[in-house]
């Protein structure tokens, strides 16, 4: 289907050669070499409906990458199947790239030594893409993205926040109803992630493409994506919505606090933890699964400390995702 992502039992191994240490060891590698093999991605399946942003999370070194690579059609898998836009991608690899766009936060797809403005009409001449239609999409870009005043920069001159803009760009310049973003805003200040992030929004929203984006900014994640899917030793730990894994995995609350002067002993109530503390400012969390609901433990916090403050927050993203890895840590055994 046009703008749909179908992930079924994928799996990616890579053998590598062990390096044995010492000279002697290195000997023995050269002629009896020992081989490991790593499975990058396990049995992964999920889908990506046509319209929906998706991140794909996961520590470093999760098979986020690997998975991407798979349905770009760069890594074909060891095992299961994938289907992007009805393509099999790693068996139809340019049918495939005319479906998709791909950005990869660390490298340029562009030509170092060309301004982009020659870039994005090489790019025009790939995909056979229309003058007219060409250049009304570089106005809808560069609405967005600010990208005219660096056209005839070339792209070695650019700075990292210009040239992942112009990177966006170029990927979506033929219009595919897929875009694949690995890290896109890694490195960047704040104010070109939210141009990017109002980028991408407009890009789901308005014109209806499927996005399958990695990143580890928890605040991208809120700002853009309805689903996750977490993975961890190359295994799918959860896939659901941001409220799910909440539930699952984070505290349903927290309480900040501002505490009066003079307070030493800050061993919080039953069912209680201490999360932060920044002076007098202090951070509660629910404490296991017996813990009290905010009601009780706002009752519970004011009676304990004197409080010039307090505030109930929903839990923080980044505490829940911890939460979320740490449990996933058993599917390593057998890695
Ligand atoms: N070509 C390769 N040869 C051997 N091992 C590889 C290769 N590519 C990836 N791996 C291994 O597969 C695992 C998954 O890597 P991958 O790059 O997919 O992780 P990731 O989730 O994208 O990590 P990060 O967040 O750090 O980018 C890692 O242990 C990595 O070392």
């Amino acid at each position: 289907m046009i703008g749909s992502i179908e992930v079924r039992s994928l799996s990616r191994s890579f053998t590598t050669t062990v390096r044995r240490p010492g000279f002697a060891g290195a000997l023995r590698s050269l002629v009896n070499p020992e081989r490991a093999v790593k499975h990058a991605v396990s049995d992964i399946s999920f889908d990506v409906v046509p319209g929906e942003l998706l991140a794909l999370l996961g520590p470093n070194g999760a098979g986020k990458s690997t998975t991407i690579k798979m349905l770009t059609g760069i890594l074909t898998p060891t095992s299961g199947e994938a289907r992007v836009a009805g393509v099999v991608p790693y068996e139809e690899r340019e049918r495939n790239a005319r479906n998709i766009g791909a950005v990869f936060g660390q490298r340029t797809q562009l030509w170092w030594d060309l301004p982009v403005r020659e870039s994005f009409a090489i790019l025009r001449d790939i995909y056979d893409v229309p003058g007219a239609e060409h250049a009304a999409r570089l106005r809808e870009f560069d609405g967005i993205l600010e990208l005219s005043a660096f056209w005839d920069t070339r792209v070695r001159h650019l700075s990292l926040g210009q040239r992942v803009r112009c990177d966006l760009a170029a990927a979506l310049l033929h219009d595919p109803p897929v875009v694949f973003l690995d890290e896109p805003t890694i490195g960047m200040d704040v104010v070109v992630k939210e141009q990017v992030r109002e980028f991408l929004r407009h890009q789901v929203e308005q014109r209806g493409r499927t996005v399958l984006l990695t990143t580890h900014d928890m605040t991208e994640v809120e700002r853009l994506a309805e689903r996750v899917v977490l993975i961890n030793h190359g295994r799918l730990v959860l896939d659901g919505s941001l409220d799910e894994i909440r539930r699952k995995f984070g505290s349903t609350w927290q309480v900040r606090a501002t505490l009066a002067d003079g307070h030493t002993d800050l061993a919080p109530p039953p069912g209680i933890v201490l999360l932060r503390q920044d002076g007098p400012q202090v951070v509660f969390g629910p404490d296991g699964p017996e813990a009290p609901t905010v009601h009780q433990a706002l009752k519970a916090v004011i009676e304990r400390y004197e409080v010039t403050g307090i505030a109930i927050d929903e839990a923080d993203l980044e505490d829940v995702m911890r939460a979320a890895y740490a449990h996933a840590e058993p599917a390593a055994e057998g890695v």
